[in-house]
């Protein structure tokens, strides 16, 4: 990363801002071991999910709730978000913070279980939105699976799409890396998508279906 790359990605991060309760998800995440969603995505969900308006989303990944506490500010309050994790424990943390945040707990569906299989059991065609910050090798037997859940018109967001700088770096050759970068090319062959790629933090991926 260049150090102009660098000083304007900082710059972003502080212009966009974060909050107390922002700032709580993110060190209670530390604690847990957990990444939480970096602010300028956070505040890219936010942005987008207000503009969308989704009525039903999906999240893949709650770890301790960082991105879902971004989610659930951008959506309607009558919209349900469905929220994936393996981690129970981490699903509970995520869901204190929503109510400590005044955001109302019967807003999330909370599920427990691998993403894959979780994901499969879900309506096809039904959901508004899916936000996708699992395990970093996870993305390309995920994101099928998502995009069979979007209606058309949906909106499909990737996190660690690019996975940092590897993605983007030919010296890289690792078999996760090169799964992301087919992944990246069997999705910009099809007709029936529009994509955006964002070098925001570890890279994030926007698919509208058609
Ligand atoms: C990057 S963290 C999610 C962070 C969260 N979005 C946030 O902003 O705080 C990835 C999550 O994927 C979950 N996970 C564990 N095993 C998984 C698997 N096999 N597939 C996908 N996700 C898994 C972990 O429990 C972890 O909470």
């Amino acid at each position: 990363m260049s150090r102009d790359w660098a000083a304007s990605a900082r710059m972003a991060e502080q212009y966009n801002g974060t909050d107390v309760v922002d700032d709580a998800a993110r060190t209670i995440a530390q604690d847990y071991r957990r990444r939480p969603l970096p602010p300028t995505s956070s505040a890219t969900l936010t942005f987008l999910t207000g503009l969308l308006n989704p009525s039903a989303a999906i999240e893949v990944g709650t770890g301790t709730g960082t991105a879902t506490l971004a989610l659930l500010r951008g959506m309607p309050r009558s919209g349900i978000l469905t929220s994936i994790d393996t981690d129970a424990e981490a699903q509970a943390v995520a869901r204190e913070l929503i109510v400590h945040a005044n955001l109302a707990g019967h807003r999330v569906r909370m599920m427990t279980g691998r993403p894959d299989e979780v994901l499969s059991r879900l309506a096809q065609g039904t959901y508004d939105l899916v936000h996708i910050d699992a395990e970093a090798g996870q993305a390309p037997r995920l994101v099928p699976l998502a995009l069979e859940r979007l209606e058309p018109g949906g909106v499909l967001v990737l996190d660690q799409a690019m996975l940092g700088g590897s993605v983007a770096d030919p010296a890289v050759r690792s078999p996760q890396v090169r799964e992301i970068r087919q992944l990246l090319n069997d999705l910009q062959g099809r007709s029936d998508l529009t994509r955006l790629l964002l070098p925001i933090d570890d890279g994030m991926l926007v698919l509208r279906r058609l």
